[in-house]
C-alpha cells in the first residue's frame, strides 16, 4: 500500500507528547475540538437515518441515551497519507475494503483519490468538495439496519504529482453494546440477517476474514435478494 496510516483512539495526548515532546498541546486541542464536532454530528446523522427507517432514537436505542446524542458512542480517529506516487497505476492507497462503523465521517483535502463501488456501474470517484465531508455507511449499520443501509466498499487510490491525505472518524457503539438489526426492521416476512455482536468482536471477525467478514456474521439468506458488498472479491483492509 502505498500509504502511511495513524489512529488515535481515545485521548491524542499521550501520542503527541511522543511526537512533539515540545509542543504538543496545540495539536492535542485542535483534534478533541474536531472528534466534539464530529461527535454532534455523527449522532445527527444516526436520528436522520434511523428515522428515516421509521427508529425513533430516543424510544428504540437504550444507547442513544435520554437526549438521544448517542453520548456514550466510541470513536477512533484514522489519520492517512499518501504521499505522491511515481507510478499511480502500479500502486494502491488503500485496498478496497468496508469500514467496520456505524458511520465513518471522512475528510480529503483537495486531492482526489477516493473512489466507491457502485452496483452494476463500477469504481466512481468521489471528487473533494471543499469544505465537504463524505459520511461511508459501515458494516454495523448494515447490521443494524438488517442491509437496508448496505457498507459501502471504498478504496482510496494516489497521484503522481500531489500527496494526498484524509481524516476519518470512525463510529461506533460503545464497547458493550451487541449491534443487531432492529426488532423494528424485523418480523415474519423479514428475517434478521445478521447475529448480535459487539465492535470489538466484529474487528476480531474483520482481522480474520476481511471483506468476507459480514457473510460469516449473517444468520440467514436474504429473502429479497440483497447481496452484501463485501463479497465480492475484492481485496482486503480494515476500517
Ligand atoms: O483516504 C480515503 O479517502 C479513504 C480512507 C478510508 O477509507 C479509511 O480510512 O477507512
Ligand atoms: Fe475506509
Amino acid at each position: 500500500m502505498w500509504s502511511e496510516g495513524f489512529t488515535i483512539v481515545g485521548s491524542p495526548d499521550e501520542h503527541f507528547r511522543q511526537l512533539w515532546p515540545h509542543d504538543y498541546t496545540n495539536h492535542c486541542d485542535v483534534i478533541k475540538e474536531y472528534k466534539q464536532e464530529m461527535k454532534k454530528l455523527a449522532g445527527r446523522l444516526m436520528c436522520l437515518m434511523l428515522g428515516s427507517l421509521g427508529i425513533t432514537a430516543k424510544q428504540d436505542i437504550k444507547w442513544a441515551g435520554p437526549k438521544s446524542d448517542f453520548k456514550e458512542a466510541s470513536a477512533a480517529l484514522q489519520l492517512n497519507y499518501y504521499p505522491a506516487c511515481p507510478d499511480p497505476d502500479r500502486a494502491m492507497g488503500l485496498a478496497a475494503h468496508t469500514d467496520s462503523t456505524l458511520l465513518t465521517i471522512l475528510y480529503q483535502n483537495s486531492t482526489s483519490g477516493l473512489q466507491v463501488l457502485k452496483e452494476g456501474v463500477g469504481w466512481i470517484k468521489v471528487p473533494p468538495v471543499p469544505d465537504g465531508l463524505v459520511i461511508n455507511v459501515g458494516d454495523l449499520m448494515h447490521i443494524l439496519s438488517n442491509g437496508s443501509y448496505p457498507s459501502v466498499l471504498h478504496r482510496a487510490m494516489v497521484n503522481r504529482t500531489r500527496h494526498r491525505l484524509s481524516i476519518a472518524y470512525l463510529y461506533g457503539p460503545p464497547s458493550s453494546v451487541k449491534i443487531s438489526p432492529h426488532p423494528k426492521l424485523v418480523g415474519p416476512t423479514h428475517p434478521p440477517l445478521y447475529r448480535p455482536i459487539t465492535w470489538n468482536e466484529y474487528l476480531d471477525t474483520k482481522a480474520k476474514y476481511f471483506n468476507k467478514a459480514l457473510s460469516w456474521v449473517r444468520v440467514c439468506v436474504p429473502l429479497n435478494g440483497l447481496v452484501d458488498v463485501n463479497e465480492h472479491n475484492n481485496s482486503v483492509k480494515v476500517g
